[in-house]
């Protein structure tokens, strides 16, 4: 097959709003692939290469030459293999050989499929929701239910190696795929919650209540003495982390995985900003310290736990990891539920979460099980454009343009414009950064390649005629920008909307 099919398809997906017509684009494409290509096309069209990101940038790929092929003839496994070549070469004289095997690739390309790959190169096509949609997409190309293959994907971690594993062996192969110490899981996220009562009315009374710290995520895998340690995104840091690991490797077991944040604390056992533990995640330097927070155990001593509700996984947690488990409460009443948050509050923390004791541990999908309730409301936005400021602020970038995340996979839709909230640091910050993410200007804005996330506080939203969402967001003002997430981890509408007052 050809890559001009699989661009058609992308292009046929990213043309409808509707999620039936997007899932049966993909389903159609991965019917008709050789099963030698389907991981290559997975990946693809959820723009992550199955070789992993090439890590070539934007201006490399500008540089190249525009493509002659009048017929297109590039086939997916040309294609695969050229990506193929491009991750494994490295090491001197790299660069030269990249933009040879570039300049090969496009000179084969129609203008489409050139656009479609730099696109993948560059991440820009990277998005959860496609995700989402190519599981159910691959279920239904394989004549399956959904859930066993989220559910593989869950243990897998690899969306590619799912397809291949549906396709060929079908609901006994993908059922095969379960939990292995040492293999990270996708993980488990939550859904915002008007408030703490509209979640206590909604969950019952067999919750946990556990403190939201505002750290980093991370999942624990320790076979013997063996410790891998993992980020939300499951990239493996264990390197940069021994301290967690001499904890991890001295608790009273033979094999664990676990779930938790990691924080760094000041001397008064505060937690220090954001923004410091996330600079000592990951690099071994610096004299901070990370303390870990559990709150969830899926395996240990040889017997898997994701099946078993919450309830008898926190029974585990609290055997294996007593001392450094999250502060949290079972079945508060309506006055212990506002007490516990206020104390998360009073101790710096973002918030609470609240879980349902009876539930499973389930990736895949925002749930409802896990809802968590800040203070304010706070969505991740990406940064769409910015008007150059007047006034005092004349020759800075200012005004933002922010979107939220379509969950189809589309464009993000527009909900609001902030300039509050931004100091002079992060002005003269946006004036230097944002260029390098421009796709063109008009005489009052910079018009952004959608890849910057932003996290805005808001009193709330209303319904709106102006915007394309029908929502627009109210006293929106910045917190932080959030360089630890992708565009395909902000906010989407539909959490946009839900903000709205009975929504
Ligand atoms: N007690 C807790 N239980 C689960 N997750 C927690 C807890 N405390 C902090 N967290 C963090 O909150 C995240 C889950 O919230 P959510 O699914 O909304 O992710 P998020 O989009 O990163 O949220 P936010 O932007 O609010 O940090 C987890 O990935 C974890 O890093």
């Amino acid at each position: 097959m050809l890559l001009a099919d699989v661009v058609a398809t992308s292009a046929q997906v990213g043309a409808t709003r509707s999620r039936k017509t997007k899932i049966a684009a993909l389903r159609d494409l991965l019917r008709a692939v050789e099963v030698t290509e389907l991981a290559a096309v997975v990946g693809w069209l959820v723009g992550e290469p199955r070789q992993g990101r090439l890590g070539i940038g934007w201006r490399t790929l500008s540089d190249i030459p525009t493509g002659v092929a009048a017929e297109p003839w590039a086939t997916i496994g040309w294609v695969d293999g050229q990506l193929s070549a491009l991750a494994g070469t490295s090491g001197t004289g790299s660069s030269s050989r990249r933009r040879a095997l570039l300049v090969e690739l496009f000179a084969a390309v129609s203008d489409d499929e050139r656009d479609f790959l730099i696109r993948l190169l560059t991440g820009e096509l990277r998005q959860g929701a496609l995700e989402g949609l190519m599981v159910e997409a691959l279920a239904a190309a394989a004549e399956l239910p959904v859930d066993p293959v989220r559910r593989a994907f869950m243990f897998s971690g690899r969306l590619t190696d799912t397809a291949v594993t549906a396709r060929t062996g079908g609901a006994a192969a993908l059922a095969d795929i379960r939990l292995t110490v040492g293999r990270p899981v996708r993980p488990m996220l939550a859904s915002p919650a008007e408030s703490l009562e509209a979640a206590h009315t909604d969950l019952g009374a067999d919750v946990v209540v556990e403190f939201k710290l505002d750290g980093a995520r991370i999942q624990v895998h320790r076979d013997g003495d063996h410790v891998t340690i993992y980020t939300r995104t499951l990239r493996d840091i264990t390197s940069g982390v021994g301290e967690l690991v001499d904890l991890v490797r001295a608790l009273p077991c033979r094999s664990v995985v676990l779930d938790g944040e990691t924080l760094a604390l000041t001397d008064f056992g505060r937690p220090r900003p954001f923004q410091e533990t996330m600079s000592r995640f990951g690099s071994a330097s610096g004299d901070l310290l990370l303390h870990p927070y559990f709150f969830d155990c899926l395996h240990l001593d040889g017997t898997d736990l994701v099946d078993e509700t919450l309830q008898t996984r926190l029974d585990a947690l609290a055997e294996v990891a007593g001392p450094h488990l999250i502060p949290s409460i079972r079945r508060p009443d309506a006055g212990q539920l506002t007490d516990h948050f206020d104390a998360a509050i009073d101790a710096g923390h973002e918030g609470v979460m609240i879980k349902d004791l009876t539930s499973v541990y389930a990736a895949g999908r925002r749930g409802k099980a896990w809802q968590k309730v800040k203070p304010e409301h706070t969505v991740d936005l990406v940064v769409l454009g910015v008007e150059w400021g007047y006034g005092r602020r004349t020759g800075l970038l200012s005004n933002l343009h922010l979107g939220a995340r379509d969950p189809d996979g589309g464009p993000p839709v527009m909900v609001g414009k902030t300039f509050k909230g931004l100091t002079d640091e992060l002005l003269a910050w946006q004036t230097e950064e944002f260029p390098r993410h421009e796709t063109h200007r008009d005489r009052t804005t910079v018009y952004l390649r959608p890849e910057i996330v932003v996290e805005i506080e808001l009193d709330g939203v209303q319904t709106s005629s102006r915007y394309p969402g029908g929502v627009a967001l109210r006293f929106a003002r910045v917190l932080r920008y959030r360089p630890d997430k992708t565009a395909a981890q902000a906010d989407t509408i539909e959490a946009v909307r839900s903000l709205l007052p009975g929504g």
